[in-house]
């Protein structure tokens, strides 16, 4: 959860300014908005004549003793009972117009907050935790719905009976009104003064909490590593630690808001035992109906009531406004990869790629520059191998291709022309991507095939299936290709992921492929079925991929070395061994080490193993 704890306490105006972009998202919603405002009105204003209505009550039977004419009682009920189910009505109409009013606005902000962040590049998302991210679409925006449904009309109502009854209370008896407001100062700084340490408090309780969720969070995605470990003990004792500072966070709270309570009530009541007390003088003395005494009573109470109710709906304000401030922050978020104002169609490009004279940096100073100068050309049914250490600059190369970040010296064409002179959707389209680690969506395995093609039938995914090599064992799964894969799809074995992820790039079809090996141990024979799936996805395209394995450095019609960011060798397998160049020394290690043993055996330090040569961890 966003930093709870560095909320800013604001002023009236910026709570204002910081609402108003909030007014906007509500335009479609506005007329029903002032229709619950209207009903707010009405049914805040017809309360103000409970008070009145009882004192008339009570001078109606008291005032009258022993007499038997029942009409002037008679009437005020019938009033009341008529002023009571009018105000009910209205309460209903506003209660019901203002929270659909907030559940629109929030569906939308939803939607709309979503929508966008799906829209901004991965530097966005690697300055980011997800759990503040998903933090803003769910805690944030329900903090905001509450201030844009009950909050508000809340407001309304409580500033007409606040307004409404103290004006009645001073035209109904002035002298007796002193007595009343006399402690009026002090239950409001009383409620300042705590309601502030309550206020802080109950940040504190939230820091606690999402501090504790973080913990949770980490534990339960990563619990085969926890497990593994054995390290229950120790996250249990995390989140228990968390949980354990929320507890007594929540402890003080309760113990402010007791004092508060009990203080406000007693101040309260004490103000009316006060003005009963000269009051009920002034009865005895003939100045007053004890009729009027009680509708004075009640509009002490309302008054009284109003300030209590106003004080917290100002809290609610002030973290709502909190909330709508880092919602909208986030709707503000540009992608920094620009979209070209007349973008150059592409709709059967051939897949010919270059890069020329490239350079690239993240833009952090920490990692400065990562690719030098990297030129190189590609044609469809061209595959281009990448190999060397870990950190050498491969992932960031062929990240490059879909513009998940633009380069920063030098340019990448597609068919001649610069990619950034295409619509960035339209240029992904025809650009495929296999990664290492498979990512499966909830949903059955014909869904997941069909991710980048919805509309594709069945037929087709069929065929994308076969020609991956998955057709067999989807058949065997127990609905087939209805299957519901589960989170991150671990229900299927890596080898099969790696069959669907390949089944869905096929059913894409794109001109330009972007494949990142697996490193994890397949058995030979489902490496074998990978390899076979993926020698078919590579036909006539463009491919350019992360190699781990000999058979596909081998095959492949140019091999890049890179080293620190640069291309420090090219060629074909057999030029490159030729050349004896650094290439030949790695490749022979390379082999030695396949040859006799596959599973991996710790390295001395400085030596070169298959994992530098393909930069696997
Ligand atoms: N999002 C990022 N922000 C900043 N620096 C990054 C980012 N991703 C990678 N780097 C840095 O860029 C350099 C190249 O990383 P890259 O992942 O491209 O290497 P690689 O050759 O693919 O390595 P490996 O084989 O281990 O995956 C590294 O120094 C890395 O620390």
């Amino acid at each position: 959860m966003a930093g709870a704890g560095d909320r800013p306490r604001l002023k009236p105006a910026s709570l204002l300014s910081a609402l108003r972009p909030l007014w906007v998202v509500a335009r479609p919603y506005r007329p029903l908005f002032w229709l619950g405002v209207l009903a707010s009105l009405l049914s805040s204003g017809l309360n103000l004549a409970f008070p009145a209505l009882f004192g008339r009550l009570v001078d109606a039977s008291f005032l009258q003793l022993g007499s038997t004419d029942t009409a002037a009682l008679d009437r005020t009920v019938l009033l009341l009972l008529g002023i009571f189910a009018l105000s009910a009505l209205f309460a209903a109409a506003q209660s019901y117009l203002l929270a659909r009013v907030g559940a629109g606005v929030v569906a939308s902000l939803r939607g709309r907050l979503f929508g966008h962040l799906l829209t901004l590049p991965p530097r966005f998302f690697a300055a980011h935790r997800t759990g503040d991210l998903t933090s803003r679409l769910t805690a944030d925006v329900g903090t905001v719905q509450g201030v844009s449904s009950t909050a508000l009309a809340g407001l309304i109502a409580q500033s007409v009976t606040l307004v409404g009854s103290a004006a009645l209370l001073i035209a109904t008896n002035p002298r007796l009104s002193l007595y009343a407001l006399v402690g009026l100062p002090l239950i409001i700084a009383i409620a300042v003064t705590i309601g502030r340490r309550i206020r802080a408090v109950s940040r504190e309780v939230q820091d606690a909490v999402a501090g504790a969720n973080a913990s949770a969070e980490e534990a339960i995605s990563g619990v085969r590593v926890v497990q593994s470990f054995t390290a229950e003990d120790l996250e249990r004792r995390r989140y228990g630690a968390g949980v354990q500072a929320s507890f007594q966070a929540a402890l003080r709270r309760a113990g402010w808001q007791a004092l508060m309570g009990g203080t406000m009530s007693f101040l309260t009541f004490g103000s009316l035992a006060l003005v009963l007390w000269f009051g009920g003088r002034q009865v005895m003395a003939g100045e007053l109906t004890p009729g009027a005494l009680v509708s004075f009573l009640f509009y002490a109470i309302q008054v009284g009531g109003a300030i209590a109710a106003l004080t917290g709906l100002v809290n609610q304000f002030q973290e709502a406004a909190g909330a709508s401030g880092r919602i909208f922050e986030l709707l503000q978020e540009r992608s920094d990869l620009p979209q070209p104002a007349s973008p150059r169609p592409l709709q059967h490009p051939r897949g010919e790629v270059a890069f020329e004279g490239v350079g690239f940096g993240y833009g952090d100073e920490s990692s400065g520059s990562v690719l030098h100068g990297i030129s190189l050309s590609a044609g469809p049914g061209q595959t281009v191998a990448l190999v060397g250490p870990s950190g050498a600059g491969k992932t960031t190369l062929v990240g490059l291709i879909p513009r998940f970040w633009d380069v920063t010296a030098g340019r990448i064409t597609l068919d001649g022309h610069d990619i950034r002179d295409y619509d960035l959707q339209v240029l992904r389209s025809h650009i495929g991507l296999v990664p290492q680690d498979t990512q499966l969506f909830s949903g059955t395995v014909a869904e997941n095939i069909r991710y980048g093609c919805p509309g594709a039938p069945d037929s087709e995914v069929e065929a994308a299936a076969q020609a991956a090599g998955a057709h067999e064992f989807i058949q065997e799964l127990p609905q087939g290709y209805a299957t519901v894969v589960g989170e991150r799809g671990l229900r299927l074995s890596g080898g099969q992921r790696q069959r669907v992820a390949i089944a869905r790039a096929l059913l894409k079809n794109p001109r330009v492929l972007i494949l990142d090996e697996a490193t994890s141990a397949l058995d030979n024979q489902s490496e074998a079925l990978v390899q076979a799936a993926l020698d078919r996805l590579m036909q006539g395209r463009t491919t350019f991929v992360i190699a781990h394995r000999l058979s596909t450095v081998q095959g492949a019609d140019q091999i890049l070395v890179l080293d620190r960011g640069r291309i420090v060798e090219r060629g074909t397998h057999t030029e490159l061994l030729a050349a004896g160049g650094l290439y030949s020394e790695l490749h022979r290690t390379w082999q030695d080490r396949e040859g006799e043993d596959r599973s991996p055996t710790p390295q001395p330090a400085g030596s070169l193993d298959s994992a530098q040569l393909t930069g696997s961890p």
